[in-house]
C-alpha cells in the first residue's frame, strides 16, 4: 500500500502518544523471564511488539491480552525447545532474544526480510554469545541463524558496543540466569547509550540486580538470580511522536500531544529540546507537548547518537530550516532498517531537498521557501523512513506519493490516522 501525501499549510488537534515500543518489548521479555504472572498496561501495538509477543508465546509463555493489557506468565530460565522463530523485521527482538535462545537446544532465526533485517550485521552478539560457550551458525553474521545453546558459562564477556546498544542489553537480559557470575566489558565505544538506560530500568523493575559503572562499559552481574513477576506500565513512545511534532514544526500548528513524560529514559525526548532549539514555540509540561508551529525554524548542530531513532524526523524538520543543520555521530543510523544516512538523504534528494552526507554525519541546507515534491518515494523497508518524508511532504509545493508505506506498522501502525485527526492531507491508496 502506498499513501499519497498531499501538502497541508495547517495542523490542529490533541493525540495521545502511542505507548512505547521499547519499553513494550522489555516489559513483555523481563514478564516471560519470570516464573510468577506480571501485568503490562497499555502496551504498544505494532509489528515489532507483535514479533515479541508471538516469540516469547512460542518459547513457553502464556499471554492473555484485552484491550487494555496483556497478561503473562512467564517461563523462567526454561524457555521451551522451538526449532524456529520469527521476529519479523524486529532488530531488538532478534537480537535479545538470540541471547535468551542458548538456553534451548536448537533454535533457527528465519530471514523473513531479506532486504531489511536480513542484512543487519549481528557478529559482536555472536562473538560474544561465543566467549560464553554458545554455538552458533550464520551468514557471515546476517540472518539465517541458528543457535545451539543449552548451558551458558558466564565469567568474563567482552561485547562491542559501536554498531549496536542492542548486543549488551541482550547480555544483560541473559547474564542473570546463568549458573555463574558475570562480568560484561564493552570495547570500542558504546552507541546508543541512553537506550541502555532503558534496559537498565526495567530489570531492576523486574527485581534483577546489576552493577553498572558510571561510564556504562562495564557491569557485574551476580548469576542464579530470578525475575519477578510484576505489574508494569508501558509510558508514551517519543521516538514516533518525534515524528508529529516535527510536522507541527514545519506547519503552522497547534498540537497537543499527551502521554510524553519529561523525566522519560527515552534519549528521543531531546526531540523537544531540539524543536526549541529552532525556535519552534511550543512548551512542555505535565506530558503534555503543545506546538504553535509558525513554519519558521533555525538551524541547528545536535550529537544524533543522543536521540538515534528521532534524528530521521529531526533532519526532516530541518529541511525547512533558515541556515544549515549538523546532525552528527550517527554512523549507526547505516545499520538499521536501511541506511538511514545514504538510502533515505536519496529519498530527501527527490523531494527537493538540499542534504549532504559524511560517513557519520547528515548535513542539511535548509530551504525555508519549500521543496518541489511530486515524486515517488522509495520506503526502503523503513518506517522512520515513511514518518519523516511525510514531514517533508506535508511542506512541499506537490503531493509526494510514498511506495509500500505500510511498513509504518513496524512502531507506529496508526500514524497516519493520527495525522489525519490533525487535519494532515494523507491517503492511502493500493
Ligand atoms: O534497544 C532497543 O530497544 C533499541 C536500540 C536502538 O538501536 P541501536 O542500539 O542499534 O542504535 C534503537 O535504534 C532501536 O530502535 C531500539
Ligand atoms: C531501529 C529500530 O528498531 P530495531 O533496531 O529494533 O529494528 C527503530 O525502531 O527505529
Amino acid at each position: 500500500m502506498d499513501v499519497i501525501v498531499t501538502p497541508t499549510p495547517t495542523l490542529q488537534g490533541e493525540i495521545q502518544a502511542l505507548s512505547s515500543k521499547n519499553y513494550t518489548t522489555r516489559y513483555l521479555l523481563v514478564a516471560a523471564l519470570a516464573e510468577g504472572t506480571s501485568t503490562i498496561y497499555y502496551p504498544a501495538h505494532s509489528e515489532d511488539s507483535d514479533a515479541m509477543r508471538r516469540c516469547i508465546r512460542d518459547l513457553g509463555a502464556i499471554v492473555e491480552e484485552d484491550d487494555e493489557k496483556i497478561v503473562i506468565t512467564g517461563f523462567g530460565r526454561n524457555p521451551k525447545a522451538v526449532d524456529q522463530l520469527d521476529v519479523g523485521n524486529a532488530g531488538a527482538v532478534l537480537r535479545f532474544l538470540m541471547a535468551i535462545a542458548s538456553l534451548c537446544p536448537d533454535v533457527t532465526f528465519i530471514n523473513r526480510y531479506p532486504d531489511s533485517l536480513g542484512k543487519r550485521p549481528h557478529n559482536d552478539l555472536i562473538d560474544a554469545l561465543g566467549q560464553m560457550g554458545v554455538k552458533i551458525e550464520h551468514n557471515e553474521g546476517k540472518l539465517p541463524i541458528r543457535i545451539q545453546g543449552g548451558a551458558p558459562k558466564g565469567g568474563k564477556i567482552q561485547v562491542s558496543g559501536n554498531v549496536s546498544s542492542q548486543f549488551l542489553s541482550a547480555l544483560l537480559f541473559l547474564t542473570p540466569l546463568l549458573e555463574e557470575d558475570s562480568e560484561i566489558e564493552v570495547l570500542h565505544d558504546l552507541k546508543s547509550k541512553v537506550v541502555v538506560g532503558q534496559t537498565l530500568e526495567v530489570l531492576e523493575q523486574a527485581g534483577i540486580v546489576i552493577h553498572a559503572s558510571e561510564d556504562l562499559m562495564h557491569y557485574r552481574v551476580p548469576g542464579n538470580q530470578k525475575y519477578a513477576a510484576k505489574n508494569y506500565v508501558v509510558q508514551g513512545d517519543y521516538p514516533g511522536s518525534a515524528a508529529i511534532l516535527a510536522a507541527a514544526a514545519v506547519t503552522n500548528s497547534d498540537v497537543i500531544v499527551h502521554r510524553l513524560e519529561e523525566n522519560s529514559k527515552q534519549g528521543e525526548r531531546a526531540v523537544v529540546d531540539v524543536l526549541r532549539m529552532m525556535e519552534v514555540p511550543m512548551t512542555h509540561e505535565n506530558g503534555i507537548v503543545h506546538v504553535k508551529g509558525n513554519g519558521k525554524l533555525k538551524a541547528v548542530e545536535f550529537d544524533g547518537d543522543k536521540a538515534t531513532d528521532a534524528v530521521l524526523a529531526m533532519v526532516a524538520a530541518a529541511v525547512f530550516a533558515e541556515g544549515t543543520s549538523r546532525f552528527y555521530d550517527v554512523e549507526n543510523l547505516r545499520y538499521k532498517e536501511c541506511d538511514r544516512i545514504t538510502d533515505y538523504l536519496n529519498e530527501l534528494r527527490k523531494a527537493g531537498a538540499n542534504v549532504e552526507e559524511r560517513q557519520a554525519e547528515i548535513i542539511v541546507h535548509g530551504r525555508p521557501e519549500g521543496v518541489e515534491g511530486g515524486v515517488e518515494i522509495n520506503a526502503h523497508y523503513d518506517h522512520r523512513v515513511i514518518m519523516a518524508l511525510t514531514v517533508v511532504g506535508l511542506r512541499a509545493k506537490n503531493p509526494i506519493r510514498i511506495r509500500d508505506a505500510h511498513h509504518v506498522a513496524k512502531s507506529y501502525p496508526i500514524y497516519f490516522d493520527h495525522l489525519k485527526a490533525l487535519g494532515a492531507n494523507v491517503e492511502w491508496v493500493e
